[in-house]
């Protein structure tokens, strides 16, 4: 099998006498949404933070995309292709979608002498663009400023400004908040598809969305990981069923 785009080995992060991250080792695979789902305070964002780089783990190594990036900052990390969560928003809401992801191309391609040419019939950049746009199914709202975008479409738009990034890979920290029945269905079945561009670590309290998505579900608990497996898998063990989701869910 291919190596995992994401391995965590036993990564240990404490504040004070609190243990946050507890040994977890975890991977993600091409092609998967590996769900990770926890009662509150049991350390998913203080993990997802340790995978970003924003925080530094007291002991453990994490590789991505080949490579150990455990002493790399956030900004590296992101340049190999970690795509960033919802929680950090960058769109510019009086822009086009187009004009936003053609920003997010022309800042990978670096600057150059663009001055002097009409940004919006330069070719190099509109047609990444276009071409992001249209994985994410919203090359018919090209034209519609971001503000005039719906919630789940903002969404849209920024993973596709992550994949015009060059994101080889999504950490997803509660994607479904703030959304409606209807914007959860909808994004559910978005990120159905986007799996196929490329894997994804979903952290997410909607126990609908995440039954209905996750190839793999990883249980964290106080910091420790303490099951991991299919839907199925999740749903029939007793611990999680006492710990996390409650007698008769
Ligand atoms: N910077 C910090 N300093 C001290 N304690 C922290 C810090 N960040 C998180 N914690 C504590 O670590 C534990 C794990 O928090 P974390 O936010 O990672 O949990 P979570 O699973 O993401 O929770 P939620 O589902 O509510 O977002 C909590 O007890 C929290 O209070």
């Amino acid at each position: 099998m291919a190596e995992p785009i994401l391995k965590l080995e036993k990564l240990n992060k404490s504040f004070g006498a609190l243990k946050a991250s507890d040994d977890v080792s975890l991977d993600l695979r091409e092609g998967e949404i590996h769900a990770l789902i926890g009662p509150n305070g049991a350390g998913k964002s203080t993990l997802i933070n340790q995978i970003t780089g924003a925080m530094s783990p007291d002991s453990g190594r994490i590789h991505f995309a080949g490579e150990d990036v455990s002493d790399l900052g956030m900004a590296a990390r992101a340049r190999l292709g970690m795509g960033r969560t919802f929680q950090v928003s960058s769109l510019a809401g009086e822009f086009s979608a187009l004009r936003n992801v053609m920003l997010a191309v022309q800042s990978r391609q670096g600057s150059s002498f663009r001055f002097f040419k009409p940004v919006m019939s330069d070719r190099s950049l509109v047609d990444p663009a276009m071409d992001a746009l249209a994985r994410v199914g919203l090359e018919d709202r090209v034209d519609v400023p971001a503000a005039e975008l719906s919630h789940g479409e903002r969404r849209q738009l920024e993973i596709a400004i992550a994949l015009a990034l060059g994101a080889r890979a999504f950490l997803l920290d509660e994607p479904m908040a703030g959304m409606g029945p209807e914007g959860s269905k909808a994004l559910t079945r978005f990120l159905d598809g986007l799996r196929q561009e490329a894997p994804i670590l979903l952290v997410e309290h909607d126990m609908d969305a995440v039954f209905a998505l996750a190839d793999r579900v990883s249980v964290l608990v106080y910091g420790r990981i303490i099951a991991s497996g299919t839907v199925e898998d999740i749903r029939r063990n007793a611990a999680v069923r006492e710990a996390y989701l409650g007698e008769g869910t």
